[in-house]
């Protein structure tokens, strides 16, 4: 087994938590978009509004979709929908032990660390907001990326192993 056990048990567990946390995100915002006076568990005041977050302009495409694809692009979708695939991915592909996996799991990473700064600047500087959920994805986003850095390294060592049996035999 190239990969540890504790690895895959980890992905599961990180990428559990992060899709529930976009389903919930995705709830939110449907929810306050149907009836703006829906009261979300995660809105604790006015400074730490979940649904505020996810309703504003950045709530959606990441607020770049829009005027690059026009409002009614398909994937002009919550945000929350590109991180439930994202992390369908990050499950799915964690399962093979293949090397071209582990680059994409690497580099959909990398993608996400991008999109977790950009979306804190939003939230912090553009917003001044505080939203827990966004918060705890972007640790999720980073413990991931530490996962898919580390699985690129066992991959390696069990390919310099098996070079050196060979070459043995
Ligand atoms: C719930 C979630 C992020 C929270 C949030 O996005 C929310 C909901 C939002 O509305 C928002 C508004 C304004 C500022 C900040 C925010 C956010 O913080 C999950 C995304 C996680 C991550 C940033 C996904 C990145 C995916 C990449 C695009 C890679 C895709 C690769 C594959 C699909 C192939």
């Amino acid at each position: 087994m190239a990969v540890p056990g504790w690895e895959r048990a980890a992905r599961i567990l990180l990428c559990a938590a992060g899709l529930a946390l976009s389903v919930y995100a995705f709830h939110v915002e449907t929810s306050k978009e149907r009836d703006a006076s829906y009261q979300a568990m995660c809105d604790i005041n006015a400074a730490i509004s979940c649904s505020r977050v996810f309703t504003s302009r950045w709530g959606r495409g990441f607020g770049l979709v829009a005027g690059l694809l026009g409002l009614h692009s398909v994937f002009n979708q919550p945000n929350s929908i590109f991180g439930i695939a994202f992390y369908l991915l990050q499950i799915l592909l964690g399962f093979s032990n293949s090397g071209l996996a582990a680059i994409t799991l690497l580099g959909s990473s990398v993608v996400s660390i991008a999109g977790s700064l950009y979306l804190a600047y939003i939230l912090f500087f553009v917003l001044h907001d505080f939203c827990v959920i966004c918060v705890t994805t972007y640790v999720l986003n980073f413990a991931l990326l530490f996962l898919n850095y580390k699985r690129l390294g066992y991959l390696n060592q069990a390919w310099q192993h098996h070079k050196a049996k060979a070459k043995r035999k």
